[in-house]
């Protein structure tokens, strides 16, 4: 195991990411047991701040109380807002309340926003915090899976729209991000494996003795075996922050790379309606093997590697199809019209990131549009 682990006082591991971004410069704390003894390294990081709380309906009633307890005591709790839980949440109105909430509990310049929950709290709430008063302080503390390895790292901020996913958004770097493994314990099995989605996109983009590792170790990923799970989380947050470090507001090419199926992926989302028949994990599963097997009839990637993505993300239980989309998934015209909406789009021109093998990806901007249109009416099996 590559990172380093360290027993704080109470003997639980964890392990310190830095991501360095000058003045943005933070840390992603990784272990056990971190909630509950959150107060006091807010304390230290921001000693004047008093603290807000957004979070879902679902988290807030498993997760809340020892911290809220705990910075309640020391006199710097301003209250909390729980939103309902899912996607749908990630809208204007939401943010909206949200906003007014936060500005009704008093929220100042110098006091912080915790986002407690999944990714859709993160954006939601970062999102909220990057525009109040012109920008507050911001920590998460992600508690899915997935906003432990992806979403809670790196600053992009957002709200959906019909028009498409995550269109209207910031970055807004957090001050500090706290991953508390122990709080997965109540992540449905599901949100457990779309979260594995993202964990195995790192492997895919550059990292082929990853993808290897996960080969050999899903199960007790998924299973939550302490250690493997540590590993999967930290190789997984090392490597984002390694991408954001190069690139964080996505301008050179490095950052585009995070979004590996994710043109395809955002596109079946907003097809989805933004809702549980497809969750963003599951969306960017199918939208990865998309991007591999294009790749492969591009002939820029080995058959075998297309095939052995698609088979781990079948053996692991994710959907590998449009086909796999409860209730159907779109027509080849409505994939193009809603992939049209993607923020790498330039002058008009689609770029998606391709792959020229497992640890391969690339951004590439010259898409032959009639070929990918010819390999989507295939894959949505119609027009
Ligand atoms: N900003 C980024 O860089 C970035 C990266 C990846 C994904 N995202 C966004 O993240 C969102 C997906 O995040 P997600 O998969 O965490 O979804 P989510 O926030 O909807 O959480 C998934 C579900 O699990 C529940 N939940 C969360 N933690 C729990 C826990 N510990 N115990 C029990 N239930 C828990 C939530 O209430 C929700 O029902 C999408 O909107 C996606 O676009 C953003
Ligand atoms: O952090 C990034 O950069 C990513 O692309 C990570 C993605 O997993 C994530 O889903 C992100 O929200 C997508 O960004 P978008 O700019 O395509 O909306
Ligand atoms: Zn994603």
């Amino acid at each position: 195991m590559a990172e380093s682990l360290s027993a704080s006082s109470d003997a639980k591991v964890e392990t310190t990411i830095p991501v360095t971004l000058g003045k943005r410069s933070y840390e992603i704390v990784i272990g056990e047991n971190l909630l509950a003894s959150a107060a006091l390294r807010l304390d230290d990081l921001l000693p004047a701040a008093r603290y807000a709380v957004v979070s879902d309906e679902n988290v807030a009633p498993l997760h809340l109380a020892d911290m809220k307890r705990n910075l309640q005591e020391q006199g710097l709790f301003l209250g909390e807002v729980v939103v309902k839980p899912g996607e749908a949440s990630k809208c204007f109105a939401t943010l909206e309340t949200v906003c007014e909430r936060l500005l009704e509990l008093g929220v100042e310049r110098g006091d912080c926003v915790i986002a407690l929950g999944g990714g859709v709290i993160g954006d939601l709430a970062g999102f909220a915090a990057s525009i109040l008063r012109r920008g507050v302080n911001l920590v998460q503390m992600p508690t899915s899976l997935l906003a432990q390895v992806d979403s809670s790292v790196g600053g992009k901020t957002g709200i959906d729209t019909p028009q498409g996913k995550n269109l209207i958004g910031t970055f807004h770097q957090p001050s500090l991000v706290l991953a508390d493994l122990d709080v997965l314990g109540t992540l449905p099995e599901r949100q457990v494996l779309a979260g594995y989605a993202e964990i195995v996109k790192y492997g895919l983009i550059n990292d082929p003795e990853f993808f290897e590792w996960l080969g050999d170790n899903w199960r007790a990923v998924l299973s939550g075996e302490p250690e493997q799970r540590l590993h999967a989380v930290a190789t997984s947050c090392k490597a984002k922050a390694a991408i954001v470090e190069e690139d964080e507001k996505e301008e050179s090419g490095a950052r585009a790379l995070l979004n590996l199926g994710h043109t395809f992926g955002h596109a079946l989302e907003a097809y989805a309606g933004f809702s549980d028949r497809l969750l963003h994990g599951e969306a960017i599963a199918i939208g990865m093997v998309l991007a591999f097997r294009y790749s492969t009839e591009q002939e820029l990637c080995p058959v075998e590697d297309a095939d052995r993505v698609q088979r781990h993300f079948d053996l692991v239980g994710l959907p590998t199809a449009i086909n796999h989309i409860e209730g159907g998934g779109p027509s080849a015209g409505e994939m193009l019209r809603l992939m049209a909406q993607d923020k790498k789009v330039q002058a008009g021109q689609l770029a998606l990131v391709l792959t020229r093998g497992i640890g391969g990806a690339y951004l590439e901007r010259d898409i032959d549009m009639d070929d990918l249109t010819d390999f989507l009416k295939r894959e949505c099996g119609s027009q």
